[in-house]
């Protein structure tokens, strides 16, 4: 499928008010919460993308009784146990890295494994501390890669401090679901705060967990055998702020624009893009700020600015805004001098090499960008002119460059736009409801 961006009128503005769907991370976590607590839980507003229903296909395989009320809720309730076939998680890179640390926890019998990209994906990030914790996993490559197997072991747990190596918010979530059904209490230090919607949710729904965060580490203690705690519960998921970001970014680039974004996520541990986009000067502000479900929320209204300034972003800038640095190179190449994005070498595991694809592809629309072996450099501003593109079936870089499309002269053909469904299925629709030509 193609998205073409039409630019040849120059008329794109953007203008209105809407929701974005449902946060995918707090999505893909509401969905596993639900099926190991006791009871039903009811899931409010779930984000609609193949990432997630990849997740439910899973539990559903594991015996989860999935109800869709209506597009945006679900009811779930179950008792997990050994699935009769393999586990796909497709595209989804946190469905595989929490589901292998889920089960063996559960020391449930399982292989898990996904398309051609999660199969390129690097697993020994989890399963090497799922292994240092006493569980038993063995994976294809020397066990780096997928299809991955999760063997039932009658060991207690090994290691009860556990220091993983990357900020990944995946691998500190496999292991807290790990932990769930251990005998003693486990801590994990991340070496960088990363998104914290697994201690937030794990806690709403009963789980006795507690955090202790520094300048340098972030310490996580989850108490001996909480999964008895686990109770259903009715959960309201926000809006996913990684989605709105691209909506945003189209509010503050294209001339005369004004959009708000109602009900979106606002975890401190999500908003580096807000943060960083503030430090450059456009023009960001949120009203109605509210904790609901344990995460906070709020209308996000991004406004047309005429100078944005570049940024130096260094590793410790990265976590809270991973997602959003494709998108943060189309920015850039608006902003005023070079932004420098380093300590960012993360891109490059993701459903694409995020740093090659987003500089291959911002290069064919004139951007002056280069490539870092951890980043990337974009000077700007730098007029950008339609091309056709290529989104390496990743949907950060397809709708990145969407957004590039809208400022960029005449017509933006992107190729293998399909891959937008895997987080955002109804990008286009919002776009056009906000008044962008995009067919
Ligand atoms: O835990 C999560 O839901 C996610 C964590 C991040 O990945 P890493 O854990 O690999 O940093 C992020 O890039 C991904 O989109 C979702
Ligand atoms: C990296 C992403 O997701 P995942 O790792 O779950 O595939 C993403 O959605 O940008």
């Amino acid at each position: 499928m193609y998205l073409i961006i039409d630019n040849t009128q120059n008329n794109n503005k953007l203008h209105g008010e809407l929701e974005v769907p449902g946060d995918k991370s707090i999505s893909h976590r509401a969905c596993i919460l639900g099926a190991i607590s006791k009871g039903t839980t009811i899931i409010k507003g779930i984000a609609p993308g193949r990432d997630v229903n990849a997740t439910k296909k899973c539990l559903e395989r594991l015996g989860a009784n999935i109800r869709n009320e209506n597009k945006k809720t679900i009811f779930i309730s179950s008792t997990l146990s050994e699935p009769e076939n393999i586990l796909d998680a497709e595209n989804s890179g946190t469905t595989a890295r929490l589901l292998l640390g889920l089960l063996s926890g559960l020391n449930l019998f399982s292989c898990i494994t996904g398309d051609s990209s999660l199969n390129k994906r690097p697993m020994d990030r989890v399963i090497n501390p799922l292994l240092e914790l006493g569980k038993v996993v063995k994976s294809r490559n020397n066990n780096t890669l997928l299809p991955a197997t999760v063997i039932p072991t009658s060991y207690d747990t090994k290691k009860t401090h556990i220091f993983t190596k990357i900020a990944s918010a995946q691998v500190k979530s496999a292991l807290l679901l790990a932990s769930l059904n251990s005998t003693k209490n486990i801590t994990i230090t991340e070496p960088q705060i990363t998104r914290d919607h697994t201690e937030r949710i794990l806690k709403f729904f009963g789980c006795n967990i507690s955090s202790a965060k520094n300048s340098i580490c972030n310490n996580i203690t989850i108490y001996s055998k909480q999964i008895s705690n686990l109770y259903g519960q009715t959960f309201d998921v926000p809006g996913d702020i990684s989605s709105a970001a691209f909506l945003i970014g189209a509010g503050i680039l294209v001339p005369n624009s004004q959009v708000r974004l109602n009900n979106v996520g606002l975890n401190p541990t999500r908003i580096g893009f807000l943060n960083i986009l503030t430090k450059m000067g456009a023009e960001i502000s949120i009203t109605n700020k509210q904790v609901m479900s344990g995460e906070p929320r709020g209308n996000i209204t991004a406004k047309y600015t005429q100078n944005i300034n570049n940024i130096k972003l260094k590793k410790e800038d990265i976590p809270d805004a991973i997602d959003e640095l494709p998108l943060l190179a189309v920015i850039a190449t608006q902003a005023h001098g070079t932004t420098e994005i380093t300590g960012a070498k993360e891109l490059r595991f993701k459903e694409s090499d995020r740093i090659q694809a987003i500089k291959t592809e911002l290069k064919k629309m004139g951007a002056k960008i280069e490539e870092l072996y951890d980043g990337l450099t974009v000077t700007g501003p730098t007029p950008l002119k339609g091309a056709e593109v290529n989104t390496y079936g990743d949907h950060r870089i397809a709708m990145a460059l969407a957004i590039a499309g809208l400022i960029a002269t005449g017509r933006t053909v992107i190729h293998s736009a399909d891959c937008i469904d895997i987080s955002y299925p109804s990008f286009q629709t919002d776009l056009q409801k906000l008044g962008a030509s995009v067919e």
